[in-house]
C-alpha cells in the first residue's frame, strides 16, 4: 500500500466543510492521523462521537506542533484570530490551506502570523449545503466539484502540488486562480444569489400576518428554492459579505440597475423586452447543464 499524503492533518473548525474533508481524507487513506481544533465543545464532542477525527481539542498547543497539514474551516471572519492562535506552534515545513468562500481577506488576515518555512495555499471548494456542523458533513461532498486554489506568487511548488493532490484525492477538479479574480467571480455566482435569497425570504417574512401564513401555505417551488439558500449559516454569510465588500457592492450595483430596468419594462408593458431577457437567461441555464453533462 502506498504511504499517505500527510502524516497528521489538523482541521481548524470541524463543521460542515471541515468534517466533510476529514471524512473524505479518511475514506481515501490520505492521512494517518486527524485532529480537530475547534472552539466549540459541541462540535468537538460530535466529531469524536462520529469518529470523524482521532483527537479533538481547543488548545492549539495540543494540535498544531505535530500537524503536517492544517486546514482552516472556520468562518472567514475568524481568520486573524486563528492565525494568531496557531502561529507560534507551527512546525517548519507545515502546509496550511483553507476552505473560505472569500480569498483576498483570508490571505490578508492570515499571512502576518505565519513564520518562514510554512506555506499557505488558499483554497475554496465550490461545494456545500445550507447546513452546518459536523453532523451535516459527508465524505462525498467534493466528488466531481471544483476546488479553486489561489496560491501566492513564489510559494513552494511542492506544497502547492500536495494540496492539489489532496483535493484530487477526494474527487475534486482543481483550478488555479488569482485571488482577486476569485472574489469577483464568486461575488456574482454565489454571494449575490445568497444575498437575494436572504432578501426575498426576509421580505415575505415582513408581510402582514395573513399574507405571511399564505406564503408558507402556498409556497411555490421558486420561493422554496430561495428558502433553502436563505437557511444558510448566518455567521458564515455575515463574514462573507463583510470580507468581500467591494466585489459584492460592485455586482450589487449592476444588479439593482438591471432590476430597475425590468421594473420599467413591467410598468410600461414592454413584453418584448421581458421575453428577450428571459430567453437569454434560459440559454444560460441550458449551457450550464450541457457543460455538466459534457
Ligand atoms: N457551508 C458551505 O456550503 C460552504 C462553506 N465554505 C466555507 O467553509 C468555512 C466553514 O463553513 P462551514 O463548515 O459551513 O461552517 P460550520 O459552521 O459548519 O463550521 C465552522 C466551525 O468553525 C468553528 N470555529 C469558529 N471559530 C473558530 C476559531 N476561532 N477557531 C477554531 N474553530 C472555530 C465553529 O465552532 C464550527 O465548528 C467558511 O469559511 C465558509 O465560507 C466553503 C464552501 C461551502
Ligand atoms: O448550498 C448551496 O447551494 C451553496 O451554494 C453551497 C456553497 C456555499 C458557499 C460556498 O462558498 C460554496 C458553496
Amino acid at each position: 500500500m502506498s504511504s499517505p499524503l500527510f502524516k497528521t492533518v489538523c482541521f481548524i473548525g470541524i463543521g460542515l466543510i471541515g468534517s466533510s474533508l476529514a471524512r473524505a481524507v479518511r475514506k481515501h487513506g490520505l492521512a494517518e492521523k486527524l485532529i480537530a481544533l475547534d472552539i466549540s465543545e459541541k462540535a468537538r464532542t460530535a466529531a469524536l462521537a462520529l469518529s470523524v477525527v482521532d483527537q479533538a481539542t481547543d488548545d492549539p498547543a495540543q494540535a498544531i506542533p505535530e500537524a503536517d497539514l492544517i486546514v482552516i474551516g472556520a468562518p472567514v471572519g475568524a481568520t486573524q484570530a486563528v492565525g494568531e492562535a496557531i502561529g507560534p506552534y507551527l512546525k517548519a515545513g507545515a502546509i496550511i490551506t483553507d476552505v473560505g468562500s472569500v480569498k483576498l481577506a483570508v490571505i490578508r488576515d492570515l499571512m502576518p502570523s505565519l513564520p518562514d518555512g510554512v506555506t499557505f495555499v488558499p483554497g475554496h471548494p465550490i461545494a456545500g449545503t445550507e447546513h452546518s456542523g459536523p453532523e451535516s458533513g459527508f465524505a462525498e461532498l467534493f466528488e466531481g466539484r471544483w476546488q479553486i486554489l489561489t496560491p501566492l506568487p513564489g510559494s513552494d511548488q511542492k506544497a502547492v502540488d500536495k494540496v492539489v493532490a489532496l483535493w484530487k484525492g477526494v474527487g475534486s477538479e482543481v483550478e488555479i486562480m488569482d485571488p482577486h479574480h476569485h472574489d469577483k467571480v464568486l461575488a456574482i455566482t454565489s454571494h449575490l444569489p445568497h444575498l437575494i435569497a436572504y432578501t426575498i425570504v426576509g421580505t415575505a417574512n415582513d408581510l402582514e400576518g395573513h399574507m405571511q401564513q399564505e406564503v408558507i401555505k402556498f409556497s411555490a417551488s421558486g420561493f422554496r428554492d430561495f428558502t433553502r439558500i436563505a437557511a444558510s449559516d448566518p455567521i458564515m454569510w455575515r463574514d462573507v459579505f463583510l470580507n468581500n465588500r467591494e466585489a459584492v457592492l460592485e455586482v450589487l450595483q449592476r444588479f439593482t440597475e438591471d432590476l430597475t430596468a425590468l421594473q420599467r419594462s413591467i410598468r410600461w408593458g414592454e413584453g418584448e423586452v421581458l421575453q428577450k431577457r428571459f430567453t437569454e437567461t434560459r440559454a444560460i441555464r441550458r449551457a450550464i447543464i450541457d457543460a455538466k453533462q459534457a
